[in-house]
């Protein structure tokens, strides 16, 4: 059975609240196992200090709480440890902020080592700091979402066991990540063109690298559905190239989960073509896009050459915007799903090739 929340919004001058963003969190939510129960939103000009919500607001939610079957309360921004610690110490449920609630995403959908590690390096950098000193409060998260993960058993380590464990981590990601960078640059050693996938979550790019590669891999109607990079080779009208997908983007993703994911992200940084992948369907694809690009500036891969993938044209969307969206790159409309377009996708990368890169 799911988890029920209720969640907390702030709408701020500095980090306006939108529709869009709320419809985000709800996602992340239900990709996370749990289910909105009712939701509170309050506009201020800077988050209150204690409670990140004036105490009238807090009144309002912990008077919700008290008589409705909630599990616990999810943050739709990130609290400090000051206001963590007076949630629990006013309430009993769990109290999860966006950065926890990705995180836990993120530990349960990682599968490879790389991807495990850096999950639980993240969650002990972030997480486990501030529910450390909060005593009791750690026997009452029980299990579920904002706990899954290696953090579980780990909550009772003592500060200095958690700094060696951390140190530990770092080296063995560090040992990964030279074997990548080995197999990296023996991939580089070939003349095969590398072709990386990259777009916000959802937007199709699984599903496209199926497509591409005939690859058995299927797309999932959920959030962060990739989490490590996964490279199948792909071949037409005699050229081989290989594609690599990549972790979906997300808006305002926490600048310490992108340091975490930067490694699995770093294909696009030495790929030969960047297929920009956007679901045109969504409620406001050019906010994904200035997401993903954003991203792809702080990787210092923004200008790599680059075809804009408007996917999803089987669905309802604004034709009349698509041109101004490609920001001056080349752009194609396809579908993935009824497969529109995808071999007028593959011309263009052979083309692209061709044209001496
Ligand atoms: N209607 C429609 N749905 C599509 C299309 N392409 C993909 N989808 C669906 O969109 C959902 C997400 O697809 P994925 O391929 O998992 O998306 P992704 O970009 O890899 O997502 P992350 O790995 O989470 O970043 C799945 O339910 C797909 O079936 C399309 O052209 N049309
Ligand atoms: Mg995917």
């Amino acid at each position: 059975m799911a988890e029920k929340f209720v969640t907390v919004f702030l709408d701020t001058p500095n980090v306006e609240l939108n529709d869009y963003y709320i419809d985000e969190t709800f996602s992340l939510i239900e990709t996370a196992g749990g289910e909105v129960l009712q939701t509170f939103t309050q506009k201020r000009d800077t988050p209150d200090n204690k409670f990140a919500i004036g105490k009238g607001k807090v009144d309002e939610v912990l008077s919700f709480i008290q008589d409705q079957p909630v599990d616990g309360i999810i943050f739709g921004f990130d609290l400090t440890s000051t206001q963590v610690k007076n949630w629990n110490q006013v309430s009993d449920l769990k109290i999860i902020d966006r950065t926890q609630l990705i995180l836990d995403i993120f530990a349960q959908r990682a599968s490879s080592n790389e991807g495990k590690i850096q999950v639980e390096l993240a969650q002990m950098e972030y997480t486990l700091p501030r529910l450390m000193g909060l005593g009791t409060t750690l026997s009452r998260l029980g299990g579920g979402i904002g706990t899954r993960g290696p953090g579980e058993t780990k909550l009772e380590m003592d500060r200095r066991h958690l700094r060696d464990k951390i140190n530990k981590l770092k080296k063995e990601l560090d040992k990964i990540e030279k074997i990548r960078q080995t197999q990296r640059k023996s991939r580089q050693g070939s003349s095969v063109p590398k072709v990386a996938l990259v777009g916000y979550t959802n937007s199709g790019k699984t599903s496209l690298l199926k497509r591409l590669s005939k690859s058995e891999l299927e797309g999932e109607n959920k959030l962060f559905a990739t989490l490590d990079p996964v490279t199948k080779k792909g071949y037409h009208e005699g050229l081989a190239y290989t594609v690599t997908d990549t972790v979906g983007f997300v808006q305002n993703l926490p600048h310490k989960l992108v340091a975490a994911f930067k490694s699995t992200l770093e294909e696009v940084v030495y790929c030969d073509l960047v297929l920009h992948v956007v679901d045109i369907s969504s409620a406001d694809p050019i906010v994904q896009i200035n997401t993903v690009n954003k991203v792809l500036e702080e990787l210092k891969a923004h200008d790599k050459p680059t075809i804009m993938v408007f996917n999803k044209i089987d669905l309802p969307h604004d034709e009349f915007v698509l041109p101004s969206m490609a920001n001056d790159h080349r752009h194609i409309n396809i579908s993935v799903k009824d497969n529109i377009n995808v071999d007028s996708l593959k011309n263009m990368i052979v083309e692209h090739f061709s044209n001496g890169m």
